[in-house]
């Protein structure tokens, strides 16, 4: 018998295309080597080029699911994407509080603070943004938004790193533990400059910046690597430490898929087994 591993839960949205949302989260638990849990928040109609359309789960449901696997099988750390709704918000800050996931509490809680697509479609109905701000931030362990949700939540136009620092400030005075402002838009940097702050450690993640249009999930793949980390008991600065140099990789091999965006790829991490791209035509 195999020893029980650490356990991580994604409570977002799926992407029908398979890049992005709650199937780019389980294909990175599977290669950090946690095992993954689902509460599905909504259903996207989604593919390389865009997302034609979504459909809510009810609040209710996603509560159950929540509580089903925390209450059997436990949750070592938690992280949210897609929640689309103002209620579905509402119901997932007060689950999770319930349950004692969050700042300073027993169970990470990292908050994905999904708005739209890379495609600008929007995965958030208007409503749910001051929901976001006002009840899921505070409870976050970490919150993890790139240049575009930085600007829907703190109203600041930020495209290099002095930018992203006045935005962690702005971010943290939200409430939340610890603020990751991701740089992957900040087009006036050569590099992809993460930047870390819970108010008094100012981290910068810095790494490559690839030339390629393939990095649909790369958020999603980012978020799910640190609440792996966080899941293995890695305390907030070394799960992302260990998420950035994830995701670089991953941006490195993806690939292309479809006419439009094609996904960041964590195939590297099953070794040279994989099938090739010229068998994968055949
Ligand atoms: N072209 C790129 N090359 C290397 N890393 C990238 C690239 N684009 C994004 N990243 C990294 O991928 C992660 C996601 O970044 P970002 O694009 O800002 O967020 P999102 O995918 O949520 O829009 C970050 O760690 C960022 O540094
Ligand atoms: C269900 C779902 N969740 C999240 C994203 C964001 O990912 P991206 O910014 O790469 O489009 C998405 N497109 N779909």
């Amino acid at each position: 018998m195999t020893e029980t591993p650490k356990t991580a839960l994604t409570i977002a949205g799926s992407d029908s295309g398979g890049g992005a949302g709650l199937q780019a989260d389980l294909r990175t638990f599977f290669a950090c080597g946690v095992h993954g849990m689902t509460a599905v928040t909504a259903v996207t109609v989604q593919n390389s080029i865009g997302v034609s359309g979504f459909t809510e789960i009810p609040p209710g449901i996603v509560a159950a699911q929540i509580e089903a696997v925390a209450s059997d099988m436990g949750v070592n750390a938690a992280k949210t994407g897609m929640l689309a709704s103002a209620e579905i918000i509402s119901t997932v800050a007060s689950t999770v509080d319930a349950l004692g996931f969050g700042r300073e509490r027993q169970t990470p809680f990292v908050v994905d603070p999904v708005a739209a697509s890379m495609h600008g479609d929007s995965l958030l109905r208007d409503d749910a943004l001051e929901a976001l701000r006002t009840e899921l931030l505070p409870r976050a362990t970490l919150v993890t938004p790139n240049l575009d949700e930085v600007r829907l939540l703190t109203g600041l136009d930020v495209n290099d790193v002095a930018g992203q620092r006045d935005a962690a400030e702005a971010l943290l005075a939200l409430g939340p533990q610890w603020v990751l402002v991701k740089g992957g838009h900040a087009t006036d940097s050569p590099r992809c400059v993460d930047l870390l702050s819970d108010g008094t450690h100012v981290l910068e993640f810095e790494g490559p910046r690839y030339d390629t249009p393939h990095t649909h999930g790369g958020g999603d793949t980012l978020a799910s690597a640190i609440t792996a980390h966080l899941a293995k008991g890695l305390g907030v600065p070394d799960a992302v430490s260990a998420g950035k140099k994830f995701i670089e990789r991953c941006v490195a091999e993806s690939y292309p898929l479809g006419a439009g965006a094609g996904p960041v790829s964590p195939f590297w991490r099953l070794g040279p087994d994989i099938p090739s791209p010229a068998s994968r035509d055949s």
